[in-house]
């Protein structure tokens, strides 16, 4: 993080990251579940940028390498996926483009677990999850070898994709995973917290309606890749510029929504139409 930016430049920096977005329109490719694929596209169509959901590992090669940034999301992992997702993040390692790791549901059973673990082997740029994928992966990835006690522990911590942990309990898991890995790490909740194992940062928009819309985790990962490939230097800015930048939306979208399915079209509708002035008094982001 640039250490001199204090909480009132946060609004500016994140329209100064929306605006990149909207300029540069990055190609994000995103191998992700498919539950999520839909409001993943548009997302990142609202922020400006150009998602395109290609997994065949037959055409990484041509494709990957002219993305801006990846996203891998495991939230519907099968056996058939994970070779193409391995490929792609490794494709990404050796270009030295960013990509964010989503471990969906981390440790709802030991393949998914490996899987994400064999994948942070592959360095993304960012991890992002809810506290408790973020628990899960910590305490999995801190075991040194697979199928150690830790690592077993770490099965089943999650009920299932929704977290049963509170954002603010995942700090140290988040900073130990950021450490051992590597990676950025954003944890999402009431508070979205993202660190690099050092420094720890809070973003603290969002509405709790925005639990209720399946997928809206998957969504802000994705725009966590957009606003990366854009500043690929400030990876930890980057993450948390979009995550107070997905949360307005969602604050403002609230104001119009009856439910969460009004919201998802509302808080799409705000996210295309923000502008600096709402960033500039909306976004709330402190060191924590
Ligand atoms: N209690 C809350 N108050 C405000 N915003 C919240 C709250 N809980 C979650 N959010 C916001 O909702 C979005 C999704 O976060 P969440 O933690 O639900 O992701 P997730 O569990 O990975 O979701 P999914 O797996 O459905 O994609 C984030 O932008 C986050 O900031
Ligand atoms: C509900 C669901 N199941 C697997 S992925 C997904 C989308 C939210 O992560
Ligand atoms: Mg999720």
């Amino acid at each position: 993080m640039d250490p001199n930016t204090t909480e009132t430049e946060w609004g500016s920096k994140a329209w100064r990251l929306l605006s990149e977005v909207r300029s540069q329109s990055p190609l994000i490719q995103c191998i992700t579940n498919f539950v999520s694929m839909d409001i993943v596209a548009n997302t990142l169509l609202s922020a400006g940028a150009s998602p395109a959901m290609l997994h065949a590992a037959e055409e990484l090669p041509d494709f990957t390498p002219r993305a801006a940034a990846l996203v891998v999301n495991v939230g519907t992992l099968s056996p058939s996926w994970l070779p193409a997702m391995k490929a792609a993040a490794r494709l990404c390692m050796t270009l030295a483009t960013p990509w964010v790791l989503d471990p969906v549901a981390a440790s709802a059973s030991a393949f998914r677990l490996d899987a994400c673990r064999e994948l942070l082997k592959l360095r993304p740029t960012v991890v992002r999850g809810n506290a408790s994928e973020i628990i899960a992966l910590s305490q999995a990835s801190a075991a040194a070898q697979p199928h150690t006690n830790a690592a077993s522990k770490s099965l089943h911590i999650v009920k299932g994709v929704d977290s049963v942990h509170k954002s603010m309990d995942a700090v140290e898991a988040a900073k130990l995973l950021a450490r051992t890995s590597g990676a950025i790490v954003a944890v999402s909740g009431a508070t979205d917290i993202v660190t690099d194992g050092n420094r720890v940062v809070g973003a603290h928009n969002g509405v709790a309606m925005m639990q209720k819309i399946t997928a809206t985790g998957c969504s802000v990962t994705a725009l966590i890749a957009a606003f990366v490939a854009v500043d690929k230097s400030h990876a930890l800015d980057a993450a948390v510029s979009a995550l107070a930048v997905f949360g307005v939306a969602g604050e403002l979208g609230m104001k119009m929504a009856k439910g969460p399915a009004s919201l998802r079209m509302h808080l799409i509708d705000e996210l295309y139409g923000l502008d600096e002035s709402a960033l500039n008094s909306h976004v709330n982001v402190t060191s924590l």
